[in-house]
């Protein structure tokens, strides 16, 4: 497959307090959040004048990649600025014929696959003559995402008081039952299962000889839908019950320490372990660690050149270059 332009896809964050509002009803639009839970989330924002470090982290990405990637580098999102409309515009301006789409989610289910794939033709649709774009494949077991979350564990382990004793606890963003069972092509619950996955690969390179849980953060939605289930917070507290001393919380469903990693991790959930008695460390995310940078060069590789059969993955899930039609439907029409 031949590419004259690569794409950075991500969510967006607000840039100031007067970008938040906007920000959350581009986010939420059709999608059934109740008003309290709007004015809750747009507190976490304002806690931090208003600036998702999300944008930043994008930014940085792009400058490391730079040096690594032969494409010119574009960067859109589906909720703020750069618009990925608005990107498409200037790739079609560009000369820009077919570009390579990295998507800032390494998982299937509707929002963190199929959603960015809609973005795509809802954008394109916008833009006459607009660039063919293609998205890259899920990425949940590639080494370039396993390793730099087994670290972060690692030295977070190294923080806390006695490393044998401590619980490794991964999160995820929840999302509604019904979500997940639409995740993976016919509707497979790929999303669980991707992140069992991820988990189990990080807690078997960090730390084999601990135990650890899968559960979830970041919940949303009226209270009468089910999302996955346990929360971290609650689950901290099931873990105290049952006599742990210590926790690592590594959130292995994102690639960067965005807002919903510094609020609900780092104020919430480190506050949560704090009333239980809990020693409790966050680890880090990828962000631009070396070899995530190289992963994504590898899957730019592994896409242009196609006929190497060089697909990098230590895991057992599939992964593939091109969603079929019933992949990560959206729920509400599954
Ligand atoms: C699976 C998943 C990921 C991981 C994959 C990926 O990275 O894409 C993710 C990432 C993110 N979610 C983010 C922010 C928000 N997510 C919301 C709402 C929702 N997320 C959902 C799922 C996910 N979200 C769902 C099912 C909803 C309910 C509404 C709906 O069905 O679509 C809301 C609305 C308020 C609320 O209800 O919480 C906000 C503000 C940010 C930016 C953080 C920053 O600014 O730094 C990031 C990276
Ligand atoms: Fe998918």
């Amino acid at each position: 497959m031949a590419y004259d332009a690569f794409l950075l896809l991500s969510f967006g964050g607000p840039e100031g307090q007067e970008d938040v509002l906007p920000f959350l009803e581009n986010v939420t639009r059709g999608r059934g959040i109740p008003r309290e839970r709007l004015e809750t989330v747009a507190e976490h924002y304002r806690h931090f004048g208003g600036v998702s470090p999300i944008n930043a982290q994008c930014r940085a990405l792009i400058e490391a990649l730079r040096p690594h990637l032969d494409l010119p580098i574009y960067w859109g999102n589906r909720n703020w600025h750069p618009m990925l409309a608005d990107t498409v515009r200037q790739m079609r301006d560009d000369g820009v014929q077919r570009a390579l789409a990295f998507v800032t989610s390494p998982f299937g289910s509707y929002s963190s696959c199929r959603q960015y794939l809609d973005d795509i033709v809802i954008a394109c649709a916008e833009v006459p003559d607009a660039p063919a774009i293609d998205k890259i494949r899920q990425y949940h077991d590639h080494p370039g995402y396993i390793a730099p979350h087994a670290d972060a564990v690692r030295a977070a382990l190294d923080t806390l008081p006695s490393r044998m004793a401590a619980r490794l606890v991964f999160t995820a963003h929840s999302i509604p039952t019904s979500m997940n069972a639409a995740s993976g092509p016919g509707g497979t619950g790929r999303y669980l299962a991707q992140l069992r996955e991820t988990a189990a690969l990080v807690a078997a390179e960090a730390a084999p000889e601990l135990g650890w849980d899968l559960v979830w953060q970041s919940r949303s939605g009226p209270p009468h839908v089910p999302w996955l289930e346990p929360d971290v917070n609650d689950h901290l507290e099931a873990l105290a019950k049952q006599g742990v001393t210590e926790v690592v919380v590594s959130p292995i469903g994102f690639i960067s320490d965005h807002l919903e990693v510094i609020w609900d991790l780092d104020e919430e959930a480190r506050a949560t372990a704090g009333r239980l008695g809990l020693a409790f460390a966050r680890a880090a995310t990828p962000g631009v660690d070396p070899r995530f940078v190289d992963m994504i060069r590898q899957l730019v590789d592994e896409r242009v050149l196609a006929h190497s059969n060089v697909r990098h993955a230590l895991g057992t899930v599939p992964t593939w270059d091109f969603c079929p039609a019933d992949c990560c439907v959206s729920p509400k029409r599954a």
